[in-house]
């Protein structure tokens, strides 16, 4: 499946997915995330499997069920199995403290479900994501009644929320869940943790991009060099 970004080969993301997958033991329940660098992981994933690796794993968007189901890889769902053993998920920033910042898909609600359900949250990620500080736009998922609302609350908290449009369609992104996904820029944010609770504070949003919960981070570089951060 191609989208987004996920067109044309990227050594640096293959080598962190790749990477990430090696960490997955046999008979182990993992969750999958969302884009294109946890694709990589899913295939090697699914190499694994046809070698004989006994996982099930619990998915997080359409696009990782069906990258999952074209690697061969067994199906699960947190009703049945409510703790992962590990989850493996991109991101779109990481902080020098392993905060990171999701959402570039629009997934981020579910996959913050799954990496709170897992023992271990492995992020992979390409060098370019690499900051000091968090200072991109935090994505929203946002109930659409709420749009205007959300807004107001974000512009108390000194931010300004935006529709993020669709690429293909009019109108804004609909996230898997049916919701709008936002942007909401505020600048550098040096409290994720804080800013991450003020955040979940808000009424109308149903989950915001910032994660604190990661283990461990594979930086892929383009010579396909790889660095764990942990
Ligand atoms: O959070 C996400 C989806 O909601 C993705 O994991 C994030 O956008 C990174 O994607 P990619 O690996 O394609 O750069």
């Amino acid at each position: 499946m191609t989208n987004r970004n996920t067109k044309g080969h990227h050594p640096g993301k293959e080598a962190a997915g790749r990477a990430a997958a090696e960490l997955v033991k046999d008979g182990s329940i993992v969750g999958l995330g969302t884009g294109s660098t946890t694709a990589y992981a899913i295939k090697a994933l699914g190499e694994k499997v046809k070698k004989g690796l006994d996982i099930r794993a619990v998915v997080t968007s359409y696009q990782s069920e069906m990258l999952a189901i074209q690697a061969g890889i067994p199906l699960t769902s947190l009703a049945e199995n409510p703790v992962l053993d590990i989850a493996i998920d991109g991101a779109d920033e990481v902080d020098s403290n392993l905060n990171v910042v999701k959402g570039g898909g629009g997934a981020h609600f579910r996959e913050k479900v799954v990496s709170l359900s897992a023992n271990k949250f492995i992020v992979v990620v390409d060098d370019s994501k690499i900051s000091d500080t968090i200072s991109m736009a935090i994505p929203l998922e946002v109930l659409p009644c709420a749009r205007e609302l959300v807004q107001q609350q974000v512009a108390q908290m000194g931010g300004k929320a935006s529709i993020r449009p669709a690429s293909r369609k009019d109108g804004p992104v609909i996230s898997d869940n049916g919701n709008f996904i936002m942007d909401a820029a505020f600048g550098e944010i040096p409290n994720p943790q804080e800013f991450a609770d003020k955040l979940s504070n808000v009424v109308g949003i149903v989950e915001h991009g910032i994660f604190t919960n990661t283990d461990k981070v594979y930086i892929g570089y383009k010579d396909g060099k790889i660095e764990l951060r942990e």
